[in-house]
Formats: C-alpha cells, sequence, structure tokens
C-alpha cells in the first residue's frame, strides 16, 4: 500500500489547520488555544482521509496518483473512494472531536470571579481521562454514529468537487495550475460544510448529551426535538463561519497535497 499519501495528507492537514487556527479560536471562544492538540489530531485524521482514499482509488482504478491526471477516474469512483475516506477517518476523528466540543461548550470566562467553581475539564488531556471514566470507552465515541452519517457522504461530495473543479478549464493529461487547486480546494471545502453543517449541530448536540443523560434517544430524536423547539433553521447554524473557514483551509490542504506529491514524483 503506497504510503506517501499519508504522509502528504498529514503534512497538508497540518498546514490546512495552521491557515483555519484563527477561526477556530474564534469559534472556540480561546478555549482551544494551542496548536498542540489539533496538530496531532487534525493532521493524523486527514492523513487517513487523504491515505484511504488514494489507496481505494488506487484499487477501483488501478491507476496510482501520478497516473490519475493521464487516466482519469470516473466522478463515481472518486465518490466512492472519497465516501470509503470519510467512513474511516471518522474512528479516528470522534474521540478528538468529542473532546473539542466538550472544551468548546465549556463555559469557563477568561478572568473567573474569586471563589467560582473551576472548569471541569482543564484540558484535552484531562477531558479524555474524565470522559473515559465517567461515561466509559464508549463513551469516547459518543455522536461517531452522526459523524458517520455527516462524513460518509460530505467526503464524497468533497473529491467529486475538487475534481470537478481541478478538470474544468485543464487541459486532459496536464496537472491544474496552482490557482486552479486553490480555488477547487477551497470550493470543495465549502461544498463539504454546506451539507455536512445539518448534521455538525445534531452530532455536537449528541456529544454534548452525555453529560445531561437521558437528553436524546438517538439522531433521529434529536433532528426532531432541535427542530421543533428552535425551527429549521437550527440545521444551518455556523454554516457561515464553517464556510469562510473551509475556504482558506481546504484551498491550502489540497494545494500541499498536490505539490507534496508531485515533488515526491
Ligand atoms: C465535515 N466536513 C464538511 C468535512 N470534513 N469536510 C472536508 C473538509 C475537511 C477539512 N479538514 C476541514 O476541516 O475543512
Amino acid at each position: 500500500m503506497p504510503v506517501e499519501e499519508f504522509v502528504a495528507g498529514w503534512i497538508s492537514g497540518a498546514l490546512g489547520l495552521v491557515l483555519g487556527h484563527p477561526f477556530d479560536t474564534v469559534k472556540l471562544l480561546g478555549f482551544f488555544k494551542g496548536m498542540s492538540f489539533p496538530i496531532a489530531s487534525i493532521a493524523m485524521v486527514n492523513s487517513v482521509l487523504f491515505g484511504v482514499y488514494s489507496n481505494t482509488l488506487l484499487a477501483l482504478t488501478a491507476t496510482s496518483h501520478r497516473e490519475r491526471r493521464a487516466q482519469p477516474p470516473s466522478y463515481i469512483h472518486v465518490f466512492i473512494a472519497g465516501c470509503i475516506g470519510g467512513f474511516v477517518q471518522v474512528y479516528c476523528l470522534a474521540p478528538f472531536d468529542l473532546i473539542k466540543v466538550r472544551l468548546q461548550n465549556q463555559t469557563e470566562p477568561r478572568a473567573r470571579p474569586p471563589g467560582s467553581p473551576p472548569p471541569r475539564y482543564r484540558g484535552p488531556v484531562h477531558c479524555a481521562v474524565s470522559i473515559f471514566q465517567e461515561e466509559g470507552p464508549r463513551g469516547l465515541f459518543r455522536g461517531a454514529w452522526a459523524l458517520t452519517l455527516r462524513d460518509t457522504p460530505t467526503m464524497g461530495i468533497y473529491f467529486v468537487t475538487y475534481e470537478w473543479l481541478c478538470r474544468q478549464s485543464t487541459r486532459d493529461g496536464q496537472d491544474p495550475s496552482p490557482a486552479r487547486v486553490l480555488v477547487a480546494g477551497g470550493f470543495a471545502g465549502i461544498a463539504s460544510w454546506a451539507v455536512a453543517t445539518p448534521l455538525d449541530v445534531i452530532k455536537s448536540r449528541l456529544q454534548m448529551a452525555g453529560l445531561k443523560r437521558g437528553a436524546y434517544r438517538g439522531v433521529l430524536d434529536c433532528m426532531v426535538s432541535s427542530a421543533r423547539q428552535e425551527g429549521l433553521g437550527v440545521f444551518f447554524r455556523g454554516l457561515t463561519i464553517n464556510s469562510a473557514r473551509a475556504f482558506p483551509v481546504n484551498a491550502v490542504t489540497f494545494l500541499s497535497y498536490e505539490y507534496l506529491l508531485r515533488s515526491w514524483g
């Protein structure tokens, strides 16, 4: 199994997240300030996504990454490989994403008044250990089903959008220009977040529900009760910031991924 796609995915995921960091810091109100946790988690998840995607395409079309411009895979193969990459990466992403959501929702004012209770979680490691102790090992995978529903089709759409935009006005057999890779990667990110945002809202609610036992009976129950209580607009919460973040993050992710693989021959 070729491993360079995993390495390129890791490095490009790390570069993308450096760009996305200011957005995440705003979104998370400063709770997720350090870089080491996101580098260890998101870059690793990106490595699994791109590595599994590329190796699935190799299995489906018998073409390596460097042969794919001359012999472009069909969009259905790209979609299937993207869905499989998305499905596999969920099981690496789930515990990290849960920790991120729990830290994000922790209401810790920057300067706590004296005598107020300390924050529930002191950081990512403390959060992981506490979930493990209080909710069991399965607790670390809370919301994984919603994450699977969110990421499996979404990643298919992500790679199809990227491929489709790259192939527009690029001559057959030629590599797309850096500008085209940036634009295609950016719009692939926006398209995927536009599709993913409703399930992203549900997933975050299910992940938080571990703290208030019995809040929801499952994905469907969470969807129905959220829509009943807050209206359909609830499913689009965060769409603007997700899209604003998605363009630069995914533009840089794809540009660095493509150029690393090209430079390695
Ligand atoms: C859930 N969705 C929309 C996605 N996973 N989309 C693909 C982009 C992934 C990229 N690391 C990012 O954070 O934008």
